[in-house]
């Protein structure tokens, strides 16, 4: 018996935080998705979250759901997951993690795919019956990469310490 604490968070509890952390720092008022890339041995590379790309200010366009296509978010809003492969400098991806709050969309799988990520952690599926989230799980399915649900272990957490 080594008298080690028994109560730390496991990697994917971890991994899955940092994701939903970062979606903390989302201005979108209906949904805040967080992405967190992670290496093969368990290191973090990149995170981000969904919001207007640099210069595009967050009180200037529009968060709108609905309305003409250009009055609202659509257009503009980067995603969660193309953020965070966008915010890696160091070089490839290849063989690396996403852990994501929401199931990524068929724009976020053909980056995902490309960019040689090989397992997708996600924490919900909101959207599974729509046309875009079933292209999506088509091309990874295709391009053999892992889709795992994220089991919720009911862990509540807090930034106070
Ligand atoms: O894969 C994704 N990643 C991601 O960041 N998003 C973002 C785009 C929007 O800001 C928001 C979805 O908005 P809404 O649920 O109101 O349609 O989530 C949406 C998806 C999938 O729809
Ligand atoms: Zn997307």
């Amino acid at each position: 018996m080594s008298g080690k604490r028994q109560d730390y968070i496991s990697w994917d509890e971890y991994f899955m935080g940092v994701a939903l952390l970062s979606g903390m720092r989302s201005k979108d008022p209906n949904t805040q998705v967080g992405a967190c890339i992670v290496s093969q041995d368990n290191k973090i590379l990149s995170m981000g979250y969904n919001g207007f790309p640099k210069g595009c200010e967050d009180d200037e366009f529009p968060w709108e759901r609905d309305g003409d296509a250009n009055e609202t978010k659509y257009p503009f809003v980067t995603h969660a997951e193309l953020n965070a492969i966008l915010n890696y400098r160091g070089g490839s991806l290849e063989g690396a993690k996403i852990y994501v709050a929401l199931f990524p969309c068929n724009e976020c799988a053909k980056a995902i795919i490309q960019a040689g990520l090989k397992t997708v952690v996600y924490a919900c599926d909101k959207y599974a019956d729509t046309a875009a989230t079933l292209a999506s799980k088509r091309m990874f399915r295709a391009a053999g990469v892992e889709l795992v649900e994220y089991l919720h272990t009911g862990r509540e957490i807090t930034l106070e310490v």
